[in-house]
């Protein structure tokens, strides 16, 4: 998997020139582009139009999305991709208690939903109504198999490194959106059940690529 074109055997193809990078690189290219003058606000924009793309791409006009945003940037993200989403029917949460917005997924009977609850962030198993939000959604893909579940950056609860779920629990996507480059937790096999396709928008502003 050393950069050029690789495909992987999810639903999508997906094609990407950056190598998969640890989320401790992820995190030093996002500080030296801070560190660069530029600025955070229009970077996550387009990371929030590039998960718009593909959640239009995997619905059509007149289906309902439910955008679930959590309470860092990773909600930051989805916030956004909630604004640039056409021709839909949006409804966007913003997570501030967890345990009370589990209703908004059990009542969800639409077609997309965006999981914006945590991405590379993620620091510890979720717990309380972070959990239960996340079976929420599981549950529900689980009893309509054509739902799609759009991950922004990593499905919420994985560990980018290990590919791990923390836990044993994350949102089962069948797309992740991932930014900058693929997360190299993200290529195991223990990803797999997690992550579903990946697409890599590598292009959402950051400095250029600085690994080799
Ligand atoms: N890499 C990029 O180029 C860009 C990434 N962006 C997005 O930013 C997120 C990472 O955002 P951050 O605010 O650092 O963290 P999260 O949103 O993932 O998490 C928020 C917050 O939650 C706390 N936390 C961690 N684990 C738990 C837990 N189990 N239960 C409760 N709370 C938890 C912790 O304090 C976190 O800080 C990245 O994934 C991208 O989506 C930007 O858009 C810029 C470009
Ligand atoms: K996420």
């Amino acid at each position: 998997m050393e950069g050029g074109s690789n495909r992987y055997d999810g639903k999508l193809d997906f094609t990407y020139k950056n190598n998969p990078i640890s989320i401790a690189q992820m995190k030093e290219w996002e500080d030296a582009t801070w560190a660069a003058g530029i600025e955070e606000e229009p970077v996550m924009r387009r990371a929030g139009k590039a998960v718009a793309e593909v959640a239009e791409k995997v619905t059509k006009e007149g289906d309902s999305i439910l955008v679930l945003a959590g309470k860092g940037k990773n909600g930051g993200d989805a916030i956004y991709a909630a604004e640039y989403i056409k021709e839909r029917n949006v409804t966007l949460v913003k997570i501030t208690d967890a345990q009370a917005s589990i209703k908004d997924i059990d009542e969800f009977g639409g077609e997309c939903i965006i999981d914006g609850l945590f991405g590379i962030g993620l620091n510890r198993p979720m717990e309380g109504g972070w959990k239960g939000l996340t079976e929420a959604i599981n549950k529900k893909t689980y009893l309509n198999p054509n739902l799609e579940v759009v991950a922004v950056d990593t499905p919420s609860g994985l560990d980018g490194d290990s590919g791990e779920a923390l836990g044993g629990l994350a949102v089962k996507a069948t797309i992740t959106v991932t930014f900058g480059a693929i997360k190299k937790g993200m290529l195991s096999e223990s990803a797999k059940p997690w992550v579903g396709s990946i697409i890599a928008a590598e292009e959402v502003g950051l400095l250029p690529y600085p690994f080799k």
